[in-house]
């Protein structure tokens, strides 16, 4: 099957991840998209970072009610700091059966030669590629490497866990089922 790694800290998932993800399903790039939540990115501070079981949890509840998608705890049981061909390594060999990519933003993509490895990465998978805003990427040099037409969002999980600290409103930013989870347990208000 072919498989699009969403990989991300998602602290926590909103609707950007979520568009983005059922643009990839809807154009045929990927028949499922998993969620791979990272524990600890390399290149992050984990200071407001919500434990890894908490931020799996919000990822599935926003997930459940679509078949095409699925949550992976993968890298709760790699190395950490979170090295994603560590990761890509470990999925290609547990899973021969299934075709995994790459679902990337060009924030994420500007930095790919910071992480380890990034040439394995780019020469052993396709990479699915859409732009954010401040981070365009608009030649794909790579042949591995499709830039996605998939309608973005500005927005970013410190946007909400701002937004939350403020005690302001998220509606519309995350789904309904997420927002009151992060509510009933506290989440992200100090
Ligand atoms: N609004 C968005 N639209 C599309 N992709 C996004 C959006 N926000 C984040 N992403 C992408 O999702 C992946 C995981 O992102 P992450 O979990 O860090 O979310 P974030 O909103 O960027 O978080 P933070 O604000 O904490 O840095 C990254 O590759 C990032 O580029
Ligand atoms: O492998 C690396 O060296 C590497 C460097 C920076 C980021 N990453 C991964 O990129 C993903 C996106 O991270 P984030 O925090 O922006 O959601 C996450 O899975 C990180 O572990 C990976």
């Amino acid at each position: 099957m072919k498989i699009g790694l969403f990989f991300g800290s998602f602290n926590p998932i909103h609707h950007g991840h979520l568009i983005i993800a059922s643009h990839i399903l809807n154009q045929g790039f990927a028949e499922k998209i998993w969620f791979v939540v990272s524990p600890h990115n390399p290149l992050k501070e984990s200071a407001s970072l919500l434990n890894e079981n908490q931020r799996l949890h919000l990822v599935r509840v926003a997930t459940e009610a679509d078949i095409r998608m699925a949550v992976s705890d993968i890298e709760f049981s790699l190395p950490r700091p979170s090295y994603t061909s560590v990761t890509l390594a470990h999925l290609s060999e547990k899973y021969p059966q299934h075709e995994f990519s790459l679902i990337l933003g060009g924030d994420s993509f500007q930095n790919i030669e910071k992480w380890k490895n990034y040439k394995y990465i780019l020469n052993n998978y396709n990479i699915y590629l859409y732009n954010r805003p401040g981070f365009i990427v608009d030649r794909a040099e790579n042949t591995r490497l499709t830039v996605l037409d998939a309608p973005l969002l500005e927005l970013s999980a410190t946007m909400i866990r701002d937004l939350i600290k403020q005690k302001k409103s998220i509606h519309y930013l995350l789904p309904e089922n997420v927002i009151e989870e992060i509510e009933k347990s506290g989440y992200y208000r100090k």
